[in-house]
């Protein structure tokens, strides 16, 4: 087996915009991060899968700079912000590094319009110097993520689909020009019939803005759609890394391959009994993923699995 230390990994990558080597992240006892190392690149998506309580929110939050690690290290572009540096620097990055949140409804204010939501980032960063420039701001971002900029503008959150209150929380992401957006489950709480909507509207923005992108989901069959690497988290540890075709197509670790078996497939038929058998499966691979081992296998060019550890007998 070809066993590798974590440094040399897609961490080590120079055209990275934020990279995190070695994230650990404890909330009293609870080791919620066990050593997180990757780089988001312009133009790119890195997906973090996993199921809930893995960490994937923690880890979303110390990029977003909502939450600092306990140890380890974040850089952007190049420079080490693990600790938040003078005001000017912060507000910076702050700026440079936008968060969609999961819940469209908890994340709008009732009281203003959508005008309001937009405009207010565009002219605290100066994107707008008065309310002529604003006002055709607000109306190219609504567009931007279709809707129609007439009617929504001056709508008010409640008068506004699920869909349409994440397409407006994107926008606002948006107008203060971010490099790197973070999405943390984005299309989870909306009906699934939009899911695919919201997910093509975030790749498109990602490929016409160059933004680099963290999105996080415990649906590892989304992140083919928008993400050209995947993550695999279980239990704070990253157990299976890599180009996503390369993951998907091949995935080596337990628990990737039991995220994968539960991706409905409608073309497999219904066995009475399967859901009870496959319960107990996931509680083995769950068990058997859980004392993880430092060695990292590189499977193939950059696609990397982590191996399990001793099972107490
Ligand atoms: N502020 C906090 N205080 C205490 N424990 C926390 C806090 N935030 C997260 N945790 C714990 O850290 C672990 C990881 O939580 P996190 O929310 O990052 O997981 P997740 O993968 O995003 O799950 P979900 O999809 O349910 O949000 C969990 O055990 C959680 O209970």
């Amino acid at each position: 087996m070809n066993v590798m230390p974590l440094t040399t990994t897609m961490a080590d990558e120079d055209d990275a915009i934020v990279r995190l080597k070695d994230i650990r992240r404890s909330f009293g006892t609870v080791e919620a991060l066990r050593g997180i190392s990757l780089a988001l690149k312009p133009g790119r998506a890195l997906a973090l899968v996993g199921e809930s309580g893995c960490g994937k929110t923690t880890c979303a939050r110390i990029v977003a700079r909502l939450d600092a690690p306990t140890s380890g290290t974040m850089a952007f572009r190049g420079a080490d912000v693990t600790q938040a540096g003078g005001r000017a620097d912060e507000k910076m990055r702050r700026r440079a590094i936008q968060m969609v949140f999961q819940d469209p409804f908890a994340s709008l204010n009732p009281v203003f319009s959508v005008y309001h939501h937009l405009a207010r980032p565009l002219l605290l960063h100066g994107h707008a110097k008065n309310g002529g420039e604003a006002k055709a701001a607000v109306a190219r971002l609504l567009a931007d993520v279709g809707l129609d900029a007439d009617v929504t503008a001056r709508k008010f959150p409640h008068e506004l689909s699920g869909g349409q209150r994440q397409r407006v929380n994107i926008a606002r992401a948006l107008a203060v020009g971010p490099d790197v957006l973070v999405a943390d489950e984005p299309t989870s709480m909306l009906d699934v019939s939009i899911r695919l909507d919201i997910l093509e509207l975030l790749a498109r923005i990602k490929r016409e803005r160059n933004l680099a992108m963290l999105y996080i989901t415990h649906d590892i069959a989304t992140a083919a759609h928008i993400a050209e690497e995947v993550v695999v988290m279980f239990a704070g540890q990253m157990v299976e890394w890599g180009e996503t075709s390369a993951v998907i197509g091949n995935p080596r670790h337990p628990y990737t391959q039991l995220l994968l078996s539960a991706v409905p497939d409608p073309d497999r038929p219904f066995v009475p009994g399967q859901s009870a058998r496959f319960l107990a499966h996931a509680d083995d691979v769950r068990r058997k993923s859980r004392p993880a081992s430092d060695n990292v296998e590189e499977v193939t060019v950059n696609h990397f699995v982590r191996a399990l550890g001793r099972t107490p007998a």
